[in-house]
């Protein structure tokens, strides 16, 4: 079965969506009664009464019919559409039809004016007879074919065009050529067997498409099969009633007229539904839900999916118009910028679904203590900006900071578990700060990222230090990136003494930044940066290269074999990959494992991943040496000395430069040197600036001192000119000592 031979039937349902309509037994039965009472009831006064339906209300009650037959044409024609189905056009084009016989039959009515041959009840009947078949056939036609769209437009113009021939030759047969026909009515004797048998017939034809659209509407067909199932039925009553008349001015005609026009009524009714009605209740319920789909796409575009919170694009709008206002009313917005600290922990330990949980959770919280002017807007991720307009001073910001830092604060139960979170707070002030959105955000940012580093769970307003700090720091990390391809690194070197013999053993790698303009800066004034940026990574796999290589020169120049000491930021464990930089600045140097030793901060073992481990036994295993920088700052668990095994312990200056004055430092190196010693680990101090704290040093019995009472960072080539004085005062040590 193809696509349009597939019967267009829905369960249930109109089109529309609409619960399809009853079918309208009361008025099918109310006329049937009628026509039963005037059958049973001894008319006889009545059905011979000849003024009961006079040719005028004849003629009236005709060009009533005609004018809706006229009708169920002109609104079907007019309003079709390819897409209808093909039916409609045939019930338009067969009323045309009938209503030109019904006008040919109301012309032919006895008493009207000639014709072209006389008006005689015969020649009515016939027109009557040719409209009853056609409209029958119509409807029965309707009721078998399936309701669907017509293949070629074409077709509808080849219909009307039949439907007009075909009631031209009616017109003509019957107005040149009427003894054709058989006899309907003969004067003096009344209806012929032929004509009742034919309005039998036009009964038969009725009846079968009564049942037709009965069953239709009971499989919940998509057209409206009640109102034509109504049309039919009343046909049928109609009809009747044209098979028990005595005279064509009684009681029956008159009432058959009338049930005629009542089931034209009930035609033009499925008409107007069909191409009307319905299809504008399509449009109306197409445009309800576009509109309602244009107001979701609208609400997705200034709404974040998950708190359904305004996003930035509305809070940019919102700010632009509380900058108006604010100008008009002299007062001041805020913007504030809302991290939530924390939150990537919360997400990675708990899920995804808590940590959307629990936004959602802050954003309803948060919320629910602001006032409707103000503007919470979710900016992705875990930061929320919020707009407070009408503010006279920065003061009136306060309770609203306080309000959202004891809101986020509060304890929230997320799955049953209780999760208590803070926020870090930057705010920006119109007109003070700045003047459009972009600027206003970027600064709020800038003192939340202040907020944070002050220990997070704080506020902090925006000024001018912090963006000249972010505008160095930008440009910092702009050349920082430039340095390295324009190789402006340089490694200097402090070396390492051993206070047992007095000698040099080491060297620590510092590294410095020969700026263009700014001249050479020493590693406090970038590292930070590098390390945010990320270029540590690889600065630092520069710093382990030129060091590996200038030991290696050194000890091809026959200089003492000492030991070079690099520094590690925790960031390239992160995110380098320490081992194999190692590995490959060792092969490309040739310089001896054991002489590189690498200075590990707490932070990198406090990571304690285990590619921390790995790295670290990896590299021992080949022979490289392992410190542990600032030792005494940090932690100092044992726990990790256990663990990595690492080989020194550096002490931190900041307890060696007060050593002398502080019985407080005094004791803790005296305490890191005892415990080294007992693990078998060896000692270094840092800033050893004094010949005392020296003294003192020995006295504890710590092994090596680096600090500037030997020697300041210096050069490589200084550092060369240092180890031969070292090697020359060595010799001649030896050349006395023999
Ligand atoms: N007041 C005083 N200071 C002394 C004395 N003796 C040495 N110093 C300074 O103390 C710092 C010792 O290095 P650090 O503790 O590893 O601290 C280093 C280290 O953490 C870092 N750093 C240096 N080079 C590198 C590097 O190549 N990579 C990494 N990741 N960090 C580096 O920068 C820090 C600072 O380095 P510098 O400015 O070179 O500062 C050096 C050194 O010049 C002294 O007697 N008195």
């Amino acid at each position: 079965m193809s696509h349009h031979d597939t019967p267009s039937l829905i369960p249930a349902v109109t089109a529309t969506g609409a619960p399809a309509p009853e079918l309208p037994w009361r008025p099918i039965t109310g006329m049937a009664l009628v026509v039963l009472v005037c059958w049973l009831m001894p008319l006889e006064a009545l059905k011979n009464d000849h003024s009961l339906y006079p040719l005028a209300l004849h003629t009236l009650s005709e060009i009533f019919a005609v004018v809706v037959a006229a009708l169920v044409f002109a609104v079907a024609w007019n309003t079709y559409a390819r897409e209808r189905p093909s039916n409609i056009l045939i019930l338009a084009c067969g009323f045309l039809g009938v209503g030109l016989l019904d006008f040919g039959h109301a012309l032919s009515y006895r008493g009207m004016p000639d014709l072209v041959t006389p008006a005689s009840a015969e020649k009515a009947i016939d027109f009557w007879l040719a409209a009853r078949y056609l409209s029958a056939a119509t409807l029965l036609t309707v009721a078998l074919r399936p309701w669907t769209p017509l293949q070629k437009s074409a077709t509808r113009y080849r219909l009307l065009a039949g439907v007009l021939a075909g009631t031209a030759l009616i017109f003509v047969l019957q107005l040149f050529f009427p003894s054709i026909w058989p006899r309907t009515f003969i004067e003096g004797q009344g209806l012929t067997a032929f004509k009742i048998g034919a309005e039998l017939g036009v009964i038969a034809m009725l009846a079968l498409a009564a049942i037709r659209f009965r069953q239709l509407h009971r499989q919940g067909a998509a057209f409206d099969a009640a109102n034509l199932f109504a049309a039919s039925m009343i046909g049928i009553l109609s009809e009747l009633c044209f098979t028990l008349y005595a005279s064509v001015y009684d009681l029956f005609n008159l009432v058959g007229h009338i049930y005629k026009i009542v089931a034209y009524l009930f035609i033009y009714r499925a008409i107007f539904v069909a191409s009307v009605r319905d299809p504008y209740q399509r449009l109306k319920v197409a445009v309800a839900k576009r509109k309602q789909a244009e107001h979701k796409i609208e609400h997705l575009a200034y709404h974040d999916p998950l708190t359904e919170l305004p996003n930035r694009l509305l809070l940019r709008d919102r700010l632009e118009q509380a900058m108006v206002w604010a100008d008009r009313s002299h007062t001041r917005v805020a913007l504030i910028f809302i991290d939530i600290d924390n939150f990537k922990t919360i997400n990675d330990s708990l899920g995804h679904t808590v940590g959307d949980a629990l936004l959602k959770k802050l954003a309803t919280c948060l919320q629910g203590s602001l006032r409707s002017t103000d503007t919470l807007s979710r900016q992705g991720g875990d930061e929320f900006v919020l707009l407070v307009p009408g503010l006279n001073s920065s003061e009136d910001c306060t309770p609203i900071l306080s309000k959202i830092m004891s809101d986020i604060q509060a304890p929230i139960v997320i799955d049953n578990t209780e999760i208590t979170t803070s926020a870090s707070i930057g705010i920006a002030l119109y007109p003070d700060d700045g003047a459009n959105f972009d600027t206003l955000l970027q600064k709020a940012d800038t003192a939340m990222y202040k907020a944070k580093e002050a220990g997070r769970n704080a506020y902090r307003f925006f000024d001018e230090t912090m963006n000249s700090e972010v505008v160095a720091n930008l440009s910092l990390r702009n050349g920082l990136r430039r340095a390295l391809d324009n190789d402006q690194f340089v490694l200097h070197y402090q070396p390492q003494i051993d206070l047992a013999s007095g000698t040099v053993i080491g060297v620590e790698a510092l590294i410095r930044w020969q700026h263009p303009e700014l001249g050479l800066m020493a590693p406090g004034r970038f590292i930070t940066v590098a390390e945010e940026s990320g270029l540590i990574v690889p600065i630092g796999e520069w710093v382990i290269q030129e060091a590996c290589r200038q030991a290696a020169c050194w000890q091809r120049a026959g200089l003492p074999k000492i030991v070079v000491a690099v520094n590690l930021s925790a960031i390239q464990f992160r995110r380098g990959d320490v081992e194999h930089t190692v590995v490959r600045a060792l092969d490309a140097s040739g310089l001896d494992p054991q002489f590189l030793e690498l200075e590990l901060t707490e932070s990198i073992l406090l990571q304690g991943t285990d590619s921390v481990f790995t790295t670290v036994r990896e590299l021992k295993k080949l022979g490289v040496k392992f410190s542990i920088d600032d030792f005494g700052t940090g932690y100092s668990s044992l726990s990790y000395l256990k663990r990595f095994a690492v080989d020194k312990l550096k002490i931190d200056q900041s307890f060696v430069r007060d050593l002398t004055h502080d019985s407080d430092d005094a004791a803790i190196i005296r305490a890191i040197v005892q415990m080294a010693h007992s693990l078998g680990l060896r000692t270094i101090a840092e800033g050893v600036e004094n010949e005392n704290v020296l003294e003192q040093l020995r006295g504890f019995g710590c092994n090596e001192a680096q600090g500037y009472h030997f020697e300041r960072p210096m050069s490589a080539e200084a550092m060369s000119d240092y180890l031969e004085k070292s090697r020359q005062s060595l010799a001649l040590a030896l050349a006395a000592n023999n």
